[in-house]
């Protein structure tokens, strides 16, 4: 089978800390790969290097073979890695379906000046996209809110909407930073249907989600971080009894409870 996505020996330092180290593990398709850990464990840092937004300081992130490491989001976006942020990136004084289209933009190779002179190429490919974020909003069951402005949408529909636009870019990986934060346990099963119906679709998945009952769900592969190292990896039910796991979880507990005490 086709490695989507395969990071290998990942780590990077901030001044003296090291903020991620020696992490490798792959992701293959249609498969959901979920990275845990507690807080400040340092996977929003592994995401930021898988995504483009940081450069590693070492090891390597290969896109269907291809080595991608450092490479900016948007031409990662342009060779099959798309990715939705904790903080909604969603314009919400625009309709859903405008935020829909603007998924599309990363894609289009025309120039500004043919859009600026409405030449019939770039009319095309706008009445493309319109066409292609109709069916994105279908799929992620907001085509009746398409002229809503988002500003006025429930937030799980935020967050479907965020995904969607992922989608926009036909994404091969789709990287979900905590997909169901801020949510609530209607629009959490509802979020984890999609992922779920992304994934059957081919789609490799990764995401960091601190809801570990979602997480439990959904996962068929966890990679648990712990102070930037790999600490434990397997199926949601391996991991969950690994003592190491275990262990790092209830200590961050201790020291919380020692903090507020
Ligand atoms: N830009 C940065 N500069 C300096 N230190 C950073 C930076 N980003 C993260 N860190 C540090 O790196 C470590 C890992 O942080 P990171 O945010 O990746 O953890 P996390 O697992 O995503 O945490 P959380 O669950 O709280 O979101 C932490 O000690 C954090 O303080």
């Amino acid at each position: 089978m086709t490695v989507l996505l395969e990071i290998e020996g990942l780590g990077i330092s901030f001044g003296g800390l090291r903020a991620v180290n020696d992490v490798s593990f792959r992701v293959n398709p249609g498969e959901i790969v979920s990275v845990i850990g507690p807080n400040g464990a340092g996977k929003t840092t592994l995401f930021n290097m898988i995504s483009g937004i940081y450069k590693p300081g070492a090891g390597r992130v290969r896109l269907m073979g291809e080595d991608v490491t450092g490479i900016s989001p948007h031409l990662l976006a342009r060779r099959g890695m798309s990715r939705t942020f904790q903080n909604l990136q969603i314009f919400q004084s625009m309709t859903v379906l405008e935020n829909a289209v603007a998924g599309y933009h990363l894609q289009e190779s025309g120039s500004v000046l043919a859009d600026l002179l409405g030449l019939p190429a770039s009319r095309r490919r706008a009445a493309a996209a319109r066409e292609g974020a109709r069916q994105l909003l279908e799929r992620v069951d907001l085509a009746r809110a398409a002229e809503m402005e988002a500003g006025s949408l429930s937030y799980g529909a935020l967050k479907r909407l965020e995904i969607a636009r992922a989608l926009a870019l036909n994404p091969k990986v789709l990287l979900l930073d905590e997909p169901a934060a801020g949510c609530n346990a209607v629009e959490t099963e509802e979020i984890d249907h999609l992922i779920a119906e992304v994934a059957a679709s081919g789609v490799a998945i990764l995401l960091v989600e601190h809801d570990m009952k979602m997480v439990m769900r959904i996962s068929r592969h966890i990679v648990v971080l712990d102070h930037g190292e790999k600490i434990a990896e397997g199926d949601p039910a391996t991991v969950s009894r690994n003592p190491k796991v275990i262990e790092a979880y209830l200590g961050t507990q201790a020291e919380d409870a020692h903090a507020h005490g």
